[in-house]
């Protein structure tokens, strides 16, 4: 039997992923070895409280609430405590020390990923963070490494599982956002604030990070613009149903050209209607998605579990084979790349379609006033669907249309709306949706 040097992993954090970790670690830690030609010595996990209930049991021996002790002498550390401060001090201790460096912790990344990256870079070490981004689902060492050599066109993601099983159940048995938040909390999807999952923070951080990868481009979170789901309506999930599409909290990540010529990176979070023959419209419950359109690839798309303890520490795991590997061939870190340095392009610059639904009096002429509001500001009408509404115990008849446009920039799709609210005609905006996905 071969014997291997042993490499020094420490744990930061056991809870719903770190816990997962330690325990999938020391159960298949031998085998491990023999994949990466090292053994993995998992010498210590650094916990808040000592005696707190965990997924799974792990050693006691094992534990302490000496994260700095820990960190010194080790190899690889695990960061899995979540939250900005003490990960972020945790982080750069541990690379400054040399050691490579694991992380699923999206909302530091996203917030100081560009001053973690340099640590690691300074010394040679390695940052990695494939759990990160749409947990167990393998796509951040896709875009890393087996799309380097390619041109990322687009990226379109469902990587919030909690508002994807929200829609979902809102979709399939017409439960209110309320109620199938309660179900995603009680399933353990949801972020201990569920505001950072339904007002799209969550989303918006994992676009920050993929718009950065795949556009070698530091693109900074407050750069992302964000919408999250807490307006959508079971009015508007049934009628997206009946128009062919189902409504998806989308996170984009988009290299275009705008109409001055610009070349620069889009990173956007919105709810968005998605045709219902689109591979994402199948994405349904806590699951994700990433689908990435290459230039010379074309379409490809990566589905699996975005969310969950075990499936995550899947990913983590993935993360601390290869540092391993690369400890033992040796050499340093391969460093982020950057190099584009492409502008972030404000969202007045991108060009969508939209659906708009008005409600409007049932009286002649109020079609032609309301195509000449779009023909004013540049917006084409592409479909145009209207149902009346009108009954006894309505004084006034009031008919529904719903108006699907053409490609239109934000702006003009905002200046039309704003007219049409203003409008004698329209008696409300009932609802605006980008129609993405075409
Ligand atoms: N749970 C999931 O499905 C996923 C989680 N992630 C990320 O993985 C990381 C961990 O997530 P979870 O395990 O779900 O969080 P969690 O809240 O279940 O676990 C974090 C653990 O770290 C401990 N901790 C916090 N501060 C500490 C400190 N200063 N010293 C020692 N221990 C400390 C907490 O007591 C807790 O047990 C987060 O960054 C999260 O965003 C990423 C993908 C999916
Ligand atoms: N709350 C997140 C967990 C994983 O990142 C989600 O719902 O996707
Ligand atoms: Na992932």
């Amino acid at each position: 039997m071969i014997e291997y040097r042993n490499l020094r992993v420490a744990l930061l954090g056991a809870g719903n992923v770190g816990a997962q970790v330690a325990a999938l670690l020391l159960e298949h830690g031998p085998e491990l070895a023999e994949r990466v030609g090292a053994g993995l010595e998992l010498v210590g996990i650094a916990v808040r409280d000592l005696d707190a209930e965990r997924t799974a049991d792990l050693p006691r021996e094992l534990l302490t609430t000496d994260a700095d002790s820990l960190i010194l002498g080790s190899d690889i550390v695990i960061e899995l405590m979540g939250g900005l401060e003490p990960a972020r001090e945790h982080i750069l201790q541990a690379l400054n020390s040399g050691a490579d460096v694991i992380t699923g912790n999206k909302a530091l990344l996203a917030t100081h990923g560009p001053e973690l990256f340099e640590a690691a870079e300074q010394v040679g070490a390695q940052l990695y963070y494939e759990a990160a981004v749409a947990g167990a689902i393998p796509i951040i060492r896709p875009l890393h490494d087996s799309l380097a050599g390619d041109q990322v066109k687009r990226i379109l993601g469902i990587v919030n599982g909690t508002t994807n099983f929200i829609l979902d159940r809102m979709h399939t048995t017409g439960a209110t956002l309320e109620e199938a938040l309660a179900t995603a909390t009680e399933l353990g999807f949801a972020e201990t604030d569920p505001t950072a999952d339904v007002d799209g923070f969550d989303a918006a951080q994992k676009a920050a990070i993929l718009a950065s990868l795949a556009f070698h481009t530091v693109v900074p979170l407050e750069s992302v613009h964000r919408e999250g789901i807490a307006a959508i309506t079971l009015e508007q999930v049934e009628a997206a149903t009946r128009a062919g599409y189902v409504i998806k909290l989308l996170a984009i990540c988009e290299r275009l050209t705008d109409a001055e010529g610009t070349e620069g990176v889009s990173a956007r979070v919105y709810p968005a209607l998605v045709p219902a023959d689109h591979p994402l419209a199948a994405v349904h419950g806590g699951k994700n998605a990433v689908f990435i359109e290459a230039e010379a690839a074309g379409d490809l798309m990566f589905y699996g579990a975005g969310a969950g303890g075990l499936e995550t520490a899947s990913a983590v795991l993935g993360d601390l084979v290869t540092a391993a590997r690369r400890h033992v061939i040796g050499g340093p870190g391969i460093a982020e790349s950057r190099h584009a340095s492409l502008p972030i392009l404000p969202m007045s610059s991108i060009t969508t379609r939209y659906q708009i639904t008005l409600a409007v009096l049932d009286q002649p002429g109020v079609l032609a006033e309301i195509a000449d509001l779009f023909r004013e500001h540049g917006v084409s009408v592409e479909t145009l669907v209207q149902s009346v509404a009108s009954g006894p115990e309505h004084t006034a008849p009031t008919a529904t249309l719903v108006i699907g446009t053409h490609e239109a920039s934000e702006s003009s799709l905002a200046a039309t709306v704003a007219s049409l609210a203003a409008s004698h005609v329209v008696e409300s905006v009932v609802s605006v949706l980008r129609v993405e996905g075409l």
